[in-house]
């Protein structure tokens, strides 16, 4: 089996490079040069890494001088960029106020511009978006006319989202002020107007391109998108992708048949990889990264932001409405989202409301008057969900009553507060849920996560707070 390398953020510095079992001579040359460039610990296995976590965490561990550590924590986003980053996008990371690298960025950056294929496991909110956009605008060459980078996505909403972030990096002031883009970033999302698109690449093709894998897939089978010139390929929520039956096959195609591993960057993210050494395996196996794979995981032992405060309260399923509105007149959140489940097949057939629907009319005749309230889910059509986000974005205070749909990568920093009205169905979904608060980096406000459960579900929570590492505290309501 090949050797799998791996770096971690929870290990103090150190120069030595250790070796779970003996390295064969191909895995001695693939840890070298890693040892000599991120001064690492670095340590790879046959089958698992666990037992050296303990010899890693452990004092005796030979150190490099403090100050060479405290040296290398204090170092900004633009000196770990320096010499990578074209200048006029450091420029605009200066200027939205990104100074101070987050620990994945910290981590991340160093093992990207080296060229590795990496594996971006950090928490949610942990700004992994600006991690691979760096490596995307550190490799891009704007005097060709070529798709350079593509970065897949699981929803439109994401899409979107990464596509107005890679604009405002890309955008350049020309010198009496005006911006010009110094590379295009094309949207290539489910719902959207693909005969534009197809022109688009017909005239003159994007240098990035965001897409849903639907979309994408429909452009390369009729030839109109090239991978030829790609430098780097992201996978965003690439479990979810993984997961997703309607995903899968497409994207494996993406990764084997459209384009291979050695020709490109492979970047993989998210906040939840369940079973990593499983899917590290794989990776190398089926060729969907390189044999050096570096596996970027931002403390592991914390999958869940210590800034969120988990409650729950126990009520009957009739009571949950009111129970919510109780529970919302007591936090008042100025901005928040209602996490309700999905409506079953069976209740679309017997005609009932689908229970978001239900919950908005409910709360729009309640005696809830405090912020907006918005709706977005699967069902709708693609302007009416983007209509929704965009007028959350602009920010005020707004209540979203939201399916899963928004759960995954939606960045929506101003949100302190979210309801789990019906409770996820694992405990990943419950991760993503709740990350969707706590999202400003450095800020110590408190957010939190409350959860309506019936009696019957209790268990069913706790599993969940075992598996994440964290505390749901029970709340009283007074009647
Ligand atoms: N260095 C930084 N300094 C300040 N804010 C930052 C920095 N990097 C990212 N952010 C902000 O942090 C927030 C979260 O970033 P991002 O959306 O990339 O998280 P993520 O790791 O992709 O989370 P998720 O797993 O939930 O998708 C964003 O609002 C982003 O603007």
């Amino acid at each position: 089996m090949a050797p799998i390398i791996s770096a971690t953020q929870q290990l103090p510095l150190v120069s030595h490079a250790f070796s779970y079992s003996k390295p064969t001579r191909a895995g001695f040359s693939l840890l070298q040069p890693h040892i000599l460039h991120s001064n690492k610990a670095l340590f790879y296995s046959r089958s698992n890494f666990r037992p050296l976590k303990a010899i890693l965490n452990s004092p005796s561990l030979p150190k490099v001088a403090g100050d060479a550590k405290e040296k290398e924590d204090a170092l900004t986003l633009r000196e770990i960029c320096l010499g990578h980053v074209p200048e006029h996008v450091l420029r605009r990371v200066a200027e939205v106020g990104y100074v101070v690298p987050t620990d994945v960025q910290k981590q991340a950056l160093p093992v990207l511009f080296s060229g590795s294929d990496c594996i971006l496991h950090a928490q949610t909110g942990s700004g992994k978006t600006l991690a691979y956009l760096l490596l995307i605008f550190s490799v891009m060459n704007t005097q060709r006319s070529a798709v350079q980078a593509l970065i897949v996505v699981p929803t439109r909403e994401l899409g979107i989202q990464v596509t107005k972030v890679a604009r405002m990096l890309a955008a350049m002031p020309t010198e009496n002020g005006a911006e010009q883009k110094s590379c295009t970033v094309m949207a290539l999302l489910d719902g959207g107007m693909l005969r534009r698109h197809k022109s688009w690449l017909k005239a003159e093709p994007p240098t990035i391109v965001v897409a849903t894998i639907g979309s994408l897939c429909q452009m390369l089978e009729k030839h109109l998108l090239k991978l030829e010139s790609m430098q780097v390929l992201v996978i965003d929520e690439v479990d979810f992708m993984f997961n997703s039956s309607k995903q899968v096959s497409s994207l494996r195609k993406l990764l084997t048949s459209y384009s291979s591993c050695n020709s490109r960057q492979t970047v993989f993210a998210s906040a939840s990889i369940p079973q990593h050494n499983r899917f590290l395996y794989d990776c190398i196996q089926q060729k969907w990264t390189k044999r050096d794979v570096v596996h970027v995981h931002v403390n592991p032992i914390e999958p869940m932001p210590t800034r969120l405060q988990h409650k729950f309260v126990i009520c009957s399923k009739k009571q949950r409405h009111q129970t919510l509105l109780s529970l919302m007149l007591s936090d008042t959140p100025k901005s928040g989202i209602i996490f309700v489940g999905e409506q079953s097949e069976k209740s679309k057939k017997a005609g009932n409301a689908p229970p978001t629907i239900d919950l908005v009319d409910f709360l729009k005749t309640s005696s809830w008057g405090c912020s907006e309230i918005l709706l977005l889910e699967e069902d709708m059509n693609f302007n009416s969900r983007a209509a929704s986000l965009s007028e959350v974005r602009q920010g005020g205070g707004y209540l979203l009553v939201a399916t899963d749909i928004a759960a995954r990568g939606v960045d929506l920093p101003e949100i302190t507060h979210i309801y789990n009205f019906d409770l996820p169905r694992t405990a990943v979904d419950y991760l993503h849920r709740a990350g969707r608060t706590g999202r400003k980096p450095f800020s110590d406000e408190k957010c939190y996560v409350t959860n309506i459960i019936m009696p019957e579900e209790r268990f069913v929570l706790q599993r969940y707070e075992n598996e994440l590492m964290f505390n749901c505290e029970e709340l009283f309501l007074q009647s």
